[in-house]
């Protein structure tokens, strides 16, 4: 089977320092993988080499079996909630096309193919009756949505998400927990999260990472506690250790 998103041996330098060294993943449709790791350990790094945003300087990212040339990857991407304007004066569905820039062409209209496209992603993300609020009135968990079916009305075989949890209550969480998880069923889903509990009960994978893949496996294999002290750079008596132990096996 043709993998989703293959990254082999994947080494990436910022600032003239390492910030990703020859990580190995693959991950196939129908898949929901976290990503963890300390802060600085490279999960925005490693998205980023997925949608060909940073120059490789070694190794090979193929999204769903094509190899990713810089800037020209079929992942999809849901940044943090941050990086999107807000305050911009538009409705929920022009956020949504705007997903579909490279497609319709900057200054030109939408065609019915566009906002059909649209709409179905709204649906996906159980916004549909909320397609003209302007994007400046919706909750957190809200906006979320917006940002995922924005990523999804490209249809990418991989979506791709950066700290989506931030901030959010956790039934905004478990809605978004569903959610991710009935879009993993024809696509692969990698969500990279400081949230160990969530991504440890809902996700069929955690790769953890610290500057290169420290492990790859159900959460409930994870019961080795040196791979999370590697993990984390912690010693044995370290409170995270203590922390992990009731929703993984460490
Ligand atoms: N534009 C940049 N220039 C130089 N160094 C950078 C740049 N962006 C990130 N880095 C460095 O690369 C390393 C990996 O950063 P990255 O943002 O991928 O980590 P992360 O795991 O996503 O961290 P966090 O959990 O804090 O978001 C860090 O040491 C960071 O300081």
């Amino acid at each position: 089977m043709t993998a989703a998103l293959e990254m082999t041996d994947v080494s990436v330098d910022l600032g003239g320092r390492p910030a990703l060294r020859e990580a190995t993943l693959r991950v196939d449709t129908g898949e929901f993988l976290g990503l963890l790791g300390p802060n600085g350990a490279g999960k925005t790094t490693l998205l980023r080499a997925a949608l060909g945003l940073v120059p490789l300087r070694h190794g090979r990212v193929a999204v769903d079996g094509r190899p990713v040339r810089r800037g020209g990857s079929p992942a999809g991407y849901v940044p943090q909630r941050h990086e999107f304007a807000w305050d911009f004066p538009a409705s929920v569905e022009d956020a949504v096309l705007s997903g579909l820039v490279r497609h319709i062409g900057l200054f030109r209209r939408p065609r019915a193919r566009h906002w059909q496209a649209a709409w179905d992603a709204l649906d996906q993300v159980h916004l549909a009756d909320l397609r003209r609020r302007p994007v400046g009135e919706l909750s957190g968990g809200q906006r979320q949505r917006v940002l995922v079916a924005r990523a999804l009305v490209l249809a990418p075989p991989v979506l791709l998400l950066d700290e989506p949890f931030t901030g959010l209550d956790l039934p905004a969480q478990e809605t978004l927990t569903g959610l991710f998880t009935t879009i993993a069923r024809d696509r692969a889903v990698v969500m990279a999260t400081h949230d160990l509990a969530a991504a440890a009960y809902t996700c069929d994978r955690l790769i953890l990472l610290n500057r290169t893949v420290v492990a790859s496996a159900p959460a409930a294999e994870l019961n080795d506690p040196e791979v999370w002290m590697r993990t984390f750079d912690v010693g044995p008596g370290s409170h995270v250790l203590k922390s992990l132990s009731s929703f993984v096996g460490a």
